[in-house]
C-alpha cells in the first residue's frame, strides 16, 4: 500500500503544426522527381509545437484510498494514469508512488497493476494461465530462485499423473494465489477456459483479478467498466469498490460516467481542460462545487443555470421572477450589487407553487416519468420585462424534478418556487462558486 502524490504536473505532447502545411507537402511530392526528399522528412522539418494537456496537476492520494478521476472527454484522465502508471513520460512536476519519486522508473518498477476498459488477456491462455502469468514473473524477480533440486524432481516426475508431479515452491505459491483470487472474485469454475469462451462481465473480473493477483501498491483503472451492459456495470461497480474495502489497496480510478464516480470514490477528483477543478469527496462535491463546471458536471440531470441581477443588500430579480435571499448572503454578496450573478438551481431543489412574483411561471415541454422520479423539461412563459436578460441564458429550458405521484402533462403551465437554502451563485465571467458560509 502506498499514498500517489502528483506535485505541479505537467504534460504536453509534441505536434507539428502542419495542417496547412501536409496538403502542399503531399501535393509537391506527388509532382517531385523520385530523388526529391520524402514527404516524413520534410514534414520531420517543420517546426514542432507541443499542446499541453495536463497543466499543474497537483494531487495527493492517501494511502488505502479510492480516488476518481473524472470529467468530459478528452480532459486528460487517461494521460494522468498513464503518467502515474510511467506509460507516458511527465514533462514537468514530479510523481511519488509511496516515498519514492518515480518520475524516471520504468512502468515495472513501479509497483502498480493497470486494468484498462478492454480487459486485455491473452487469448490462447487459460483463466488460471492469465491469473498466474504475471505473478510468475513478479515471484522470478522477487529472486526468489527455484532450487536446483526442486527442478530436478520437477523433471523427474513429468511424466507421472498430475497428482503426483512434483511441483516447485514457486509454483505452489502462484497456485495458492490465483486460487485466492479466484475465490474472492468467484471465478473459481472459469479457471480452465479460455478467454472467449467468457462473458464481458467475466472477463473484466479475470482481468481485475489479474491486477489483484499480483498484490500491487496501487491499482489504476481505465474506464474498467465501459464493456458492460448497465446492470453487469451496477453490479460490478459494487463488487470493485467492496473488493478495494477489502484489500486496501490505494486505487486512482478514471471514468466520465458520473454515477460511477459518486458510489465509487471516496474523493472525486473533476478535471477539465487538462486541470483538476476540485477534489472533494461526493457528496461535498454535489453540495459545495467549487465552479461552475462542477456544479454542471455532478449531478443528474445537471443544475440549472439562470442570470440574475444581484441587488444588496439581499434581493436578486430576473425577468420572470425576484426574491430575497436568506439573511446568510448578505455578508458575501455586498461586493456584487447590481451585477449579474449566475444562479444555480439543482432539478430536484424546485417547488409546484402558487401564483407570485417569487415563483417562476413555466410551461411543460416534455415529461418524463421514472417511476420513483418525474423529471420535467420546462420553459419560462414570457412575461415581458428585460427579454434581453433572459437571451444571455445558455438554453430557456429548466429541468424539473417533481414527486411521481404529481400529475401533469405537456403545454400545462406551472408556478415553481425555489428551495431558497438550497441556492448557489457562481461569478458570471469566472464561474467560481460563491458561498455562503
Ligand atoms: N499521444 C498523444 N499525442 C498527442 N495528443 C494526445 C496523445 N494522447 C492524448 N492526447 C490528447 O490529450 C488530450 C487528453 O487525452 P486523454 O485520453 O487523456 O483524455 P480523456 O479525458 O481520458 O478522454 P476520454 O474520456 O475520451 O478517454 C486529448 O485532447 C488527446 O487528443
Amino acid at each position: 500500500m502506498a499514498q500517489v502524490v502528483l506535485e505541479n504536473v505537467y504534460k504536453s505532447f509534441p505536434t507539428r503544426h502542419n495542417e496547412r502545411v501536409t496538403p502542399v507537402v503531399a501535393q509537391s511530392s506527388l509532382l517531385a522527381p523520385i530523388d526529391a526528399p520524402s514527404v516524413v522528412e520534410k514534414e520531420t522539418q517543420e517546426p514542432k509545437q507541443t499542446v499541453s494537456v495536463l497543466r499543474n496537476i497537483n494531487l495527493s492520494v492517501a494511502d488505502g484510498e479510492f480516488m476518481v478521476l473524472v470529467g468530459p472527454s478528452g480532459c486528460g484522465k487517461s494521460t494522468l494514469l498513464r503518467l502515474i502508471a510511467g506509460l507516458e513520460k511527465i514533462s514537468g512536476g514530479n510523481v511519488w508512488v509511496g516515498d519514492r519519486l518515480v518520475n524516471e522508473l520504468p512502468p515495472k518498477a513501479r509497483d502498480i497493476a493497470m486494468v484498462f476498459q478492454n480487459y486485455a488477456l491473452y487469448p490462447h491462455m487459460t483463466v488460471y494461465d492469465n491469473l498466474a502469468f504475471g505473478l510468475r514473473r513478479t515471484l522470478r524477480s522477487d529472486k526468489q530462485r527455484t532450487p536446483s533440486l526442486d527442478n530436478l524432481l520437477v523433471r523427474v516426475t513429468r511424466g507421472l499423473p498430475k497428482q503426483l508431479r512434483y511441483t516447485t515452491a514457486r509454483e505452489r505459491a502462484v497456485d495458492d494465489r490465483v486460487r485466492n483470487v479466484a475465490q474472492l472474485l468467484q471465478i473459481e469454475a472459469l479457471l480452465n477456459r479460455l478467454p472467449k469462451q467468457l462473458s464481458g462481465g467475466q472477463k473484466q473480473r479475470v482481468a481485475l483479478g489479474r491486477a489483484i493477483a499480483r498484490n500491487p501498491q496501487v491499482f489504476l483503472m481505465d474506464e474498467p467498466l465501459s464493456n458492460l451492459d448497465a446492470k453487469l456495470r451496477a453490479e460490478t461497480r459494487a463488487q470493485i469498490v467492496k473488493l478495494q474495502r477489502q484489500l486496501g489497496t490505494t486505487t486512482v480510478y478514471v471514468t466520465h460516467d458520473q454515477t460511477e464516480a459518486m458510489t465509487m470514490g471516496d474523493r472525486i477528483a473533476v478535471m477539465n481542460q487538462g486541470q483538476i477543478q476540485q477534489v472533494a469527496p461526493p457528496l461535498e462535491l454535489y453540495n459545495r462545487p467549487a465552479t461552475r463546471f462542477v456544479a454542471e458536471f455532478i449531478g443528474s440531470p445537471p443544475m440549472n443555470f439562470l442570470p440574475v441581477q444581484f441587488h444588496a443588500p439581499l434581493s436578486i430579480t430576473h425577468p420572470q421572477f425576484r426574491c430575497t435571499l436568506p439573511d446568510r448572503w448578505a455578508n458575501v454578496l455586498q461586493n456584487y450589487d447590481q451585477q449579474t450573478l449566475i444562479l444555480g438551481i439543482r432539478p430536484e431543489h424546485f417547488h409546484l407553487s402558487t401564483p407570485a412574483p417569487e415563483n417562476l411561471l413555466v410551461q411543460i415541454d416534455l415529461v418524463e416519468a421514472l417511476g420513483n422520479d418525474t423529471y420535467l423539461a420546462v420553459s419560462f412563459v414570457k412575461q415581458g420585462i428585460q427579454p434581453s436578460l433572459i437571451a444571455t441564458t445558455a438554453t430557456n429550458t429548466l429541468q424539473v424534478r417533481i414527486p411521481p405521484d404529481q400529475k401533469v402533462s405537456i403545454g400545462e403551465q406551472l408556478w415553481l418556487s425555489l428551495s431558497l437554502d438550497k441556492l448557489h451563485f457562481f461569478e458570471y465571467e469566472s464561474g467560481k462558486a460563491i458561498w455562503s458560509d
